[in-house]
C-alpha cells in the first residue's frame, strides 16, 4: 500500500513508522489515522514482526490533531462522527509499540505517545495539552491517560495552563520511561524494540495485555488476571524452551509457539 502522510519500513523483526506531515509538524488528521492503522495492523498480522516504533521528525514528532481540520467542525459534525473514536482502535494493537519521541509531542500527539506502550524521548522532546488555548479540552485521551502517567496536580498544571514540559521533567514524572541523546533517539528505540522482538511474541503479548488491564481493574482482579496468563504460558512451546535455555546455561530459541 502506498502511504501519503507515513513511511513504513520494516527493520528486521521490527516495524518503523514514522509520522510524515513536515510541513503541518505531524498534525494529525484523519488521513493518518487511516493510514497510521493500516500500516500498524500489516504489522501486525506479519509473523515476522514482533515490535514496533512510531517516530516522527526530529522537530515534531506531533503537534496535535490538525486544528485546520477541526477548525469549522459543529457539535452536530463531531458527535455523529464521534470524532477521534478511532484512535481507540490503536490502543487495541496487540503486539508492543514504543513511541520514539523528538521535538514537540503536543495535544493529540502527546496523547498518542501515551497510546503507545512506552516512551523513549530525545532530549528535544517537548509534551503538552495545549487545548486549553485553543478553547477546548483534550479529547484523545489525554486528561486521563497523563492523569494515570504523572499523578492528579501535575496533569492539572499541564491541562489548565498549556504549558510544555521538557524531555528532563517528563522522565522525572514517568511519562518517559528513558530520555537519549537526539542523535541516538532512533537507533534507542530500534534497540529495545528488537530486544522485545527476540522474546516469546505470546509472552510478549500477555505481559502489554495483563499490564494495560492494571489501569482498568482493581487490584485483586488484575492479580487474579495475571495469575491465568502466567498459567496459561506453560501451554505453551516457549516456556519450555525459555527455561531449557536457562538451565543449559545457552541462549533461548523461541518459536512463538
Ligand atoms: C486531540 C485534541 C482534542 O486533544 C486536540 C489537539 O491536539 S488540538 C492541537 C494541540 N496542539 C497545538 O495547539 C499546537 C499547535 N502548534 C503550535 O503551537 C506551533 O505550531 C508549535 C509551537 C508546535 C511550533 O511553532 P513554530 O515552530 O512557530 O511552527 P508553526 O509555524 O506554528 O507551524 C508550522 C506549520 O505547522 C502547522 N501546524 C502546527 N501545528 C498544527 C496543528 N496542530 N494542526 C494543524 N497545523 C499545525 C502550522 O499551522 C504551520 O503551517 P502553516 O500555517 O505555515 O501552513
Amino acid at each position: 500500500m502506498a502511504y501519503e502522510t507515513i513511511l513504513v519500513e520494516t527493520r528486521g523483526k521490527v516495524g518503523l513508522i514514522t509520522l510524515n506531515r513536515p510541513k503541518a509538524l505531524n498534525a494529525l488528521n484523519t488521513e493518518v489515522l487511516t493510514e497510521l492503522l493500516a500500516a500498524a495492523r500489516a504489522f501486525e498480522a506479519d509473523p515476522r514482526i514482533g515490535a514496533l516504533v512510531l517516530t516522527g521528525s526530529d522537530k515534531a514528532f506531533a503537534a496535535g490533531a490538525d486544528i485546520k481540520e477541526m477548525q469549522s467542525q459543529t457539535y452536530v459534525d463531531m458527535y455523529l462522527a464521534d470524532f477521534f473514536s478511532g484512535w481507540e482502535d490503536f490502543t487495541r494493537l496487540r503486539k508492543p509499540i514504543i513511541a520514539a519521541v523528538a521535538g514537540y509531542a503536543l495535544g493529540g500527539g502527546c496523547e498518542l505517545a501515551m497510546m503507545c506502550d512506552f516512551i523513549i524521548a530525545a532530549d528535544t522532546a517537548k509534551f503538552g495539552q495545549p487545548e486549553i488555548t485553543l478553547g477546548v479540552i483534550p479529547g484523545m485521551g489525554g486528561s486521563q491517560r497523563l492523569t494515570r502517567f504523572v499523578g492528579k496536580s501535575k496533569a492539572m498544571d499541564m491541562c489548565l495552563t498549556g504549558r510544555m514540559m521538557d524531555a528532563a521533567e517528563a522522565e522525572r514524572c514517568g511519562l518517559v520511561s528513558r530520555l537519549v541523546p537526539a542523535g541516538e533517539l532512533i537507533e534507542e528505540a530500534l534497540k529495545a524494540a528488537d530486544k522485545i522482538a527476540g522474546f516469546s511474541l505470546p509472552a510478549v503479548m500477555m505481559a502489554k495485555e495483563a499490564v494495560n488491564r492494571s489501569y482498568e481493574t482493581t487490584l485483586g482482579e488484575g492479580l487474579r488476571f495475571e495469575r491465568r496468563l502466567f498459567h496459561s504460558l506453560f501451554a505453551f512451546e516457549d516456556q519450555k524452551e525459555g527455561m531449557a535455555a536457562f538451565a543449559e546455561k545457552r541462549s533461548a530459541n523461541f518459536q512463538n509457539r
